[in-house]
């Protein structure tokens, strides 16, 4: 796991192997420890270079191992033995050093980085601190408020900002290790003292307390309730201001409260979450590994409303050629312009040039003749979609993947009005498509496994969390929304307010609770659906008899806000009153309270005293059990799917893992309890009603969220 190598004559090299990322892992350390030892006793050699195979330095330690009893060498004296040998160790970095990889390259005298190497101490994303030394190293090295920055929000930084920043000593475009070992030869036999990090004081910084206040105040703001970057300013408070032992004696026992934990294990299973839903499944049984994605060189997004801007963006940044399609002159004009000051800002921001030539504009629908792959972003109009998709059967070459950007319509009707069905996939997009980061796949009983690779790989080469989902109303991430929002509008007729709803899920970790999200998003886009679904009705009729309809309760107060003209930000009013029409400050509306009050005196309800509790067990407990009959549906191959989906596209707060996670550590006994206790108040509310899968897997011992495919499996086959 660690390979020794003599070279040069009197260099030793130490090589890790350990792929894919050469984590830390019990037998890397072992192996670290071993060979440094021989190196150190070999009186032929003068200086080590320490490196990583496969042109990756190291990923940091095991996170695997955190799960479970962790044996073999600790990485603190190990890391320690390193910087107090008395021979300079030199790392060699190539590809990446983060974490515990760049914590261990900390503590050699020397680092020679190449070019397009990227380093970092992330463990702040997985719920921890740099606690092998780092929190304690790193602002010894490059001052308080640069480490910081780096601990506290985990960003990696290029070779050329660690140049820059002091972390790396040369960079080098050639042959790292070669470099490293050259570097190596010219070191050795200088005094090694000042090269100890670990000996060094902090720079001087003037006024530290009002800058760890400064930090600290934006930290709590910016995390949300996660703990873990409040842990990192306060360790590297310590390296401010204590010396290394006690520095060190203070990382050790914050990690010890982060390391064990519920955040930790939830950002971990998400970092996990990730990468599993890359490797998709359908039910038809194809997967990710034996699909084969088709090239796609050239794409075309026809509609280039504000959905079909963003994603024109986002296929022109990675590279494609763009056919952009607009029939009217004066949309494409100003889609064009939009369009090309995306595509500056975002290459200014990302320090490259902006790729304008790639996009090409055209208002005649002939121009997608030979692309390999179209995303139709028209206005949410099945007919209309239809049409378009019938024209670019006729124009497009054989084989062109044609993909639909709905949110809302069914992907299987729009396939069967093409005459081949196979080659068309949902791309869900959210809005801004070139920001964010989520999209949902989406494959019909006809779409073909290599249909489905494609667009997953374009949405991978687009930076995205992409999740392949299966088809059905609202898909996943909109289906699960429905009753989330119902709760909501229910439990303002049952006394709660906007304002109290909001803070109860801004206080779980949610950016904005569901009022404000819906005054932003705008109140006419639900009332457009319910409209379709036929279940608005004029707002005179009172009583229990008119808040049921289809058989269910329904709650109009959303449609008689629209009928005030109240579509939330854009208008200035909706659930809050803003400044003006397009204003962000959300302002709490006396309006609204009396307009509350005035609705539940008509339908004669009693307002009653609403907790945080209630409105989390309500709102979360519908969500969940609505992605319970998604799994039992087969519409999402597992939880890590629904959970990635909701913690890149819905704001679920990442340090909660997503819904389902969620539901795991809460205990699905309890979820269940909880689901009944409500069902049994409000009967006439079926999205209360628990899933029959939820059900099956208490009665099946509730097992661990890593095993609830085997369960569903299990589940299934004996039915
Ligand atoms: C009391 C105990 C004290 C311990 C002190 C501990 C102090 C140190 C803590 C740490 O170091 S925590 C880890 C910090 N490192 C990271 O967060 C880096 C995580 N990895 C990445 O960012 C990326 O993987 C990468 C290194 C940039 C490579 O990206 P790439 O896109 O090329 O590959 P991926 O698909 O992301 O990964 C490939 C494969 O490798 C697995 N993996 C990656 N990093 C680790 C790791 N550190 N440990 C274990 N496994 C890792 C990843 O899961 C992928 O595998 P699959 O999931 O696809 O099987």
């Amino acid at each position: 796991m660690a390979e020794y190598n003599r070279v040069s004559e009197c260099v030793g090299l130490i090589t890790l192997r350990n792929p894919p990322v050469n984590a830390l892992s019990a037998a890397v350390r072992q192996g670290i420890v071993d060979t440094v030892q021989r190196a150190l006793s070999d009186p032929n050699v003068k200086s080590v270079v320490i490196c990583g195979q496969n042109g990756i330095f190291c990923g940091g330690a095991d996170i695997k191992e955190f799960g479970s009893n962790m044996t073999g060498p600790p990485l603190i004296p190990m890391i320690h033995a390193i910087e107090s040998a008395n021979k300079p160790v030199v790392a060699a970095i190539e590809g990446s050093a983060l974490g515990g990889g760049l914590e261990l390259a900390l503590g050699c005298h020397y680092r020679i980085a190449h070019s397009k190497a990227r380093l970092g101490l992330p463990e702040v994303s997985l719920g921890l601190l740099p606690a092998a030394g780092g929190s304690q190293r790193l602002p010894r090295l490059i001052g308080v408020p640069a480490a910081l920055n780096l601990i506290t929000t985990g960003r990696h930084v290029t070779a050329a900002e660690a140049l820059q920043l002091g972390i790396v000593d040369q960079v080098t475009d050639h042959n790292t290790v070669d470099a490293a070992v050259k570097f190596a030869l010219s070191v050795a036999g200088r005094s090694l003292d000042p090269r100890r990090i670990s000996t060094h004081p902090c720079p001087q910084q003037p006024d530290l307390d009002a800058l760890f206040e400064e930090v600290m105040q934006k930290v709590r703001q910016s995390a949300r309730g996660a703990i873990a970057p409040i842990a990192c300013v306060q360790a590297v408070r310590a390296a401010a201001t204590l010396p290394y032992a006690q520095g060190m004696e203070r990382e050790r026992e914050l990690m010890a409260t982060l390391f064990t934990s519920g955040q930790a294990r939830a950002l971990q299973y998400c970092f996990f979450a990730e990468r599993a839903v890359g490797r998709w499944r359908m039910p038809s049984g194809a997967r990710w590994d034996t699909s084969k994605p088709r090239p796609v060189h050239k794409a075309a997004v026809i509609g280039l409303g504000t959905m079909g801007r963003g994603i024109t963006v986002a296929l022109a940044q990675t590279g494609l050629s763009v056919i952009a399609v607009e029939t009217q002159e004066k949309q494409l004009m100003e889609a064009k312009q939009a369009i090309s000051g995306m595509l500056e800002r975002g290459a200014k921001r990302r320090g490259v040039a902006p790729a304008l030539d790639g996009v090409i504009y055209s208002q005649n629908i002939q121009a997608v003749a030979d692309v390999d792959l179209v995303i139709e972003a028209v206005f949410e109009d099945i007919a209309l979609k239809t049409k378009v998709f019938q024209q670019l059967s006729a124009v497009c070459k054989p084989g062109t993947l044609l993909c639909t950007n709905t949110s809302a319509l069914d992907v299987d009707q729009l396939a069967s009005e093409t005459p081949n069905p196979e080659l068309v996939v949902g791309m869900h997009f959210f809005a801004p498509a070139h920001v964010m980061k989520l999209l949902e796949v989406v494959y019909g009983p006809r779409s073909s496994p290599q249909a489905v690779a494609t667009a997953m790989q374009l949405g991978k080469k687009m930076g995205k969390a992409s999740v392949a989902v299966g088809n059905c109303r609202g898909f996943v991430g909109n289906r699960m929304l429905k009753p989330y929002i119902e709760e909501a509008f229910f439990l303002l007729e049952e006394g709660a307010t906007p304002e109290l709803v909001d803070q109860a899920l801004e206080e779980f970790g949610f950016p904005m609770g569901v009022f404000r999200m819906s005054d932003l998003s705008g109140l006419d886009v639900g009332w457009r659906v319910r409209k379709g679904d036929g279940l608005v009705e004029p707002g005179t009729a009172s009583g229990r008899s008119a808040r049921i309809r289809q058989g269910r309760r329904y709650s109009p107060l959303g449609d008689l806000l629209c009928e005030e003209g109240r579509f939330g930000q854009k208008t200035g009013r909706g659930w809050y009153q803003y400044d003006k029409p397009g204003s962000r400050v959300a302002r709490s509306d006396p309006w609204l309270h009396s307009f509350l009050g005035a609705y539940r005196a008509q339908h004669g309800l009693v307002a009653r005293r609403i907790d945080h509790q209630e409105v989390l067990e309500r709102c979360l407990y519908a969500l969940i059990n609505e992605g319970f009959h998604i799994l039992d549906d087969g519409i999402a191959a597992g939880p890590e799917d629904i959970d990635v989906i909701y913690v890149s596209g819905y704001g679920w707060p990442r340090h909660r893992g997503g819904p389902m996670f969620y539901a795991n550590m809460v205990g699905l006994a309890k979820v269940l309890e909880r689901l009944e206790h409500y069902q049994q108040l409000h009967p006439e509310v079926p999205h209360l009603q628990p899933s029959s899968l939820l059900r099956r897997l208490v009665a099946s011992g509730s097992p661990p969220i890593h095993k609830w495919g085997e369960a569903i499996k299990k589940l299934h086959s004996q039915l």
